[in-house]
């Protein structure tokens, strides 16, 4: 694929930076013609194959290609895509409401029902992905953020698809990529990866958005790495007992170690804790709160 040749900064002025990460730069962009305001990702592009900084060009074609067929209001919008000798820049729909964590600690007490707002926004922008056989392979805190800062309740956006993978039928994929606190034992231990990964993802995720707390970290990597890999955890009490016994069940049916264990984003949403089925149901769920003392 050939991006635009044009030299972005003739259409957007470059504002500041927005976060920066493995990939290189985010900052805020301004379109020249009409005002508005976009998110750029600076993307550096290694010229020889063996060095070390950089990305390899092949990885930004598959990060593009994967935006261009995730369209989805969960999911952040890929609007356009220049190139220079040694840099791709993704103008990307900007997202400025900061990242979901910041929010919830920003809050003085969130009820369940509100945190389940947010997990029904983001199972359903990986419902959309895993139908399409895209895996995120990325999700953590950071990669969650809120449209904006006024939208109630937020919208929750989907972030950062440079580790995201699009499965063809029968390919084996593996990878040892992502954040040792939020990945699956399967990529630890290097086996064939699936969808199923990113719910192992959620169930982390959605562990610490109830507690605070981070089921698997250890003082080091290797100790959070061996923490997965053993299955080590549990819901301290101290930690968990305003969390209602389905929020609990919820977790538990994503942190399995056998991937086809894994409850799928789909099953996720059917789940009592999210989609509740009788009126004493919403009752129980509503009379617990999240723990916000930690
Ligand atoms: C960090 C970021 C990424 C994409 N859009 N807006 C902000």
């Amino acid at each position: 694929a050939v991006f635009k040749p044009e030299n972005v900064e003739d259409f957007y002025e470059i504002g500041e930076v927005l976060g920066s990460g493995h990939f290189g730069q985010v900052r805020q962009v301004r379109e020249r013609t009409s005002g508005n305001f976009w998110a750029g990702k600076f993307l550096k592009i290694r010229k020889v194959a063996c060095s070390r900084l950089g990305l390899d060009r092949s990885s930004v074609e598959r990060e593009v290609e994967i935006l261009q067929a995730v369209q989805h209001p969960n999911i952040v919008a890929l609007k356009d895509v220049f190139e220079s000798r040694a840099e791709v820049v993704l103008i990307l729909e900007l997202v400025s409401g900061g990242e979901l964590f910041d929010f919830i600690a920003e809050k003085e007490n969130l009820l369940e029902t509100e945190a389940i707002e947010f997990m029904k926004q983001i199972l359903e922008g990986l419902k959309f992905i895993h139908c399409k056989n895209i895996a995120h392979f990325d999700l953590k805190p950071e990669n969650i953020m809120l449209s904006d800062k006024v939208s109630k309740p937020p919208n929750i956006k989907l972030i950062d698809f440079g580790l995201a993978h699009l499965f063809h039928p029968g390919e084996e994929y593996k990878s040892t990529s992502g954040t040792p606190q939020y990945i699956a034992p399967e990529v630890i231990s290097c086996q064939p990866l699936s969808t199923a990964a990113d719910m192992w993802s959620i169930g982390v995720i959605t562990y610490i958005l109830l507690s605070g707390l981070s089921p698997f970290q250890g003082d080091t990597d290797e100790e959070t790495l061996g923490n997965v890999i053993g299955m080590k955890y549990e819901f301290n009490e101290h930690y968990f007992s305003l969390t209602s016994p389905m929020a609990k069940d919820f977790i538990q049916k994503l942190l399995m170690k056998n991937p086809e264990d894994r409850m799928t984003a789909e099953e996720c949403l059917l789940h009592p804790w999210i989609k509740p089925i009788t009126p004493k149901q919403v009752a129980k769920r509503n009379r617990s709160s999240i723990n916000m003392k930690n």
